[in-house]
């Protein structure tokens, strides 16, 4: 008789699964190669930024006291004494009425407390020696980038489990990092199985399809932050699925099959969960697509059984490898980010299941739509590609019309949330 699988809830099989999240350990790599990586430890300030007082424009350091009588019709007048660019230092002390010449992001002179934009002054020379003239009033402090403004020593500026985007690399080199700590990425085990897999370069032939799962998931695994082994298509036999997959299992932190975990004559995953002795944490789940995602645990390593059905295979990805990828590299907030859109499409048709739509958002002045791309069906391959979030549709007795209000789970996003989408409450129409 075949199984009959009972469902559990999304919220239990995250929390089944994320049960035996791990983090991985701390490996330095070259500033060069670190982009895109998880930081491995805080950024801390070591030195004030910017390190010293120094001038925001081109202009003149000048004492502002000795502007205060200063105004249009009564100019007064500074005597150049020096001239700095960025890089410079001057060691001449500004004393009453002198000027010295001060480039963008050249040290203040001591003396100085303010500095006037070149725009701002007329330069006049008078027995060869320069002098500026100015009329206006200025404040102690104007025009003066301070010490410690941007960040003050001591001061924490990222947590570990940031992925270093552009700016964080910008920090890494203003603290001297030519070596960064980042965290290890797991490496993740690809099985594609199915006795109807081609490989990408053979023809088809009839019956016969080519392997896309295992490129997908892998492109997964890479956005996600880790790295991917792959594995020679297994054909549906038990012997050579079970030695790969063992194999696998030593090789990688966590496995992934795709194929072959429903109820079908040549499902063989179950078995092998069964003849590794590993313990199946659930293989039904109240969702679609993706139901029957399954994850088993193997000697402490996560075995993944995900859907053969491309979109179930990608979904399945999304809500429970994801997390454990990003909690891996010390992500506070390793699933998907949550946001609200308001829906572009009727969905008449009312679904028990909790469905995950992949789809498109799109901006309309301040209003945020979100529509499906193609066929909402396990089995399509061709619409992914256009999905930048997954539209959730919880179930319920009744459709969705257009306007509705539903909660998207954000696919390209590298911030994420601290908690998982588990549970939505009827959209409402505002
Ligand atoms: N009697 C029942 N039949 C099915 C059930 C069920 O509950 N009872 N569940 C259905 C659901 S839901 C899904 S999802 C699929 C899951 O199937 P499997 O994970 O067992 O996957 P396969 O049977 O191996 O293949 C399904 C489908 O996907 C294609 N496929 C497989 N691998 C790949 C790949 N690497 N690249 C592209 N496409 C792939 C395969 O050719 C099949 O068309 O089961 C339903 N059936
Ligand atoms: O797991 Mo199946 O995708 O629900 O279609
Ligand atoms: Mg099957």
């Amino acid at each position: 008789m075949v199984e009959r699988r009972k469902p559990i809830r999304i919220k239990d099989a995250i929390e089944l699964v994320m049960e035996w999240k791990c983090r991985g350990e701390i490996e330095w790599v070259s500033i060069d190669e670190c982009d895109d990586r998880f930081l491995g430890e805080d950024i801390c300030a070591d030195h004030d930024v910017p390190p010293f007082n120094r001038s925001p424009y081109d202009g003149f350091a000048i004492r502002s006291k000795d502007t205060y009588l200063a105004n249009q019709s009564n100019p007064i007048q500074f005597e150049i004494i020096d001239e700095i660019g960025a890089g410079q230092v001057s060691f001449k002390n500004i004393g009453p009425f002198q000027a010295i010449r001060i480039m963008t992001g050249a040290a203040i002179p001591t003396g100085a407390d303010c500095v006037i934009m070149l725009e701002l002054v007329k330069e006049i020379q008078i027995n060869h020696k320069n002098y500026i003239s100015i009329k206006r009033k200025l404040k102690p402090g104007e025009n003066i980038s301070f010490q410690g403004e941007d960040a003050k020593q001591g001061q924490t500026l990222i947590e570990k489990g940031m992925m270093i985007n552009p700016g964080v690399k910008a920090l890494l080199a203003t603290f001297g990092y030519d070596k960064v700590p980042v965290i290890r990425k797991p490496v993740v085990g690809v099985i594609a199985t199915g006795t109807e897999l081609l490989k990408v370069n053979e023809p088809l032939v009839p019956g016969k399809i080519r392997n896309s799962n295992g490129y997908m998931v892998e492109s997964q695994i890479l956005r996600s932050g880790a790295i991917y082994k792959r594995y020679e298509n297994q054909v549906d036999e038990i012997e050579s699925l079970l030695s790969v997959v063992k194999q696998a299992l030593d090789e990688c932190d966590l496995v992934i099959t795709t194929g072959g975990v429903s109820v079908g004559d040549y499902d063989l995953l179950p078995h092998i969960y069964e003849k590794l002795g590993a313990k199946v944490l659930f293989n039904k789940i109240a969702m679609r697509p993706g139901s029957v995602t399954t994850v088993a645990n193997c000697k402490g390593k996560l075995l993944y059984g995900l859907s053969g059905n491309p979109s179930a295979c990608y979904v399945g990805f999304e809500l429970y490898v994801r997390p454990i990828i990003r909690y891996w590299l010390y992500s506070q907030k390793p699933y998907l980010r949550k946001a609200k859109a308001r829906l572009q499409t009727d969905f008449p048709k009312a679904n028990p299941f909790n469905r995950f739509v992949r789809s498109k958002l799109t901006y309309e002045g301040d209003r945020c739509l979100v529509e499906p791309v193609g066929l909402d069906k396990s089995n399509v391959v061709t619409s992914i590609a256009w999905a930048d979030c997954l539209m959730v549709l919880p179930g319920s007795t009744r459709g969705y019309s257009k306007d509705d209000l539903v909660d998207i789970l954000l696919i390209d996003d590298q911030i994420g949330s601290e908690e998982p989408w588990i549970e939505i409450e009827r959209s409402t129409k505002l």
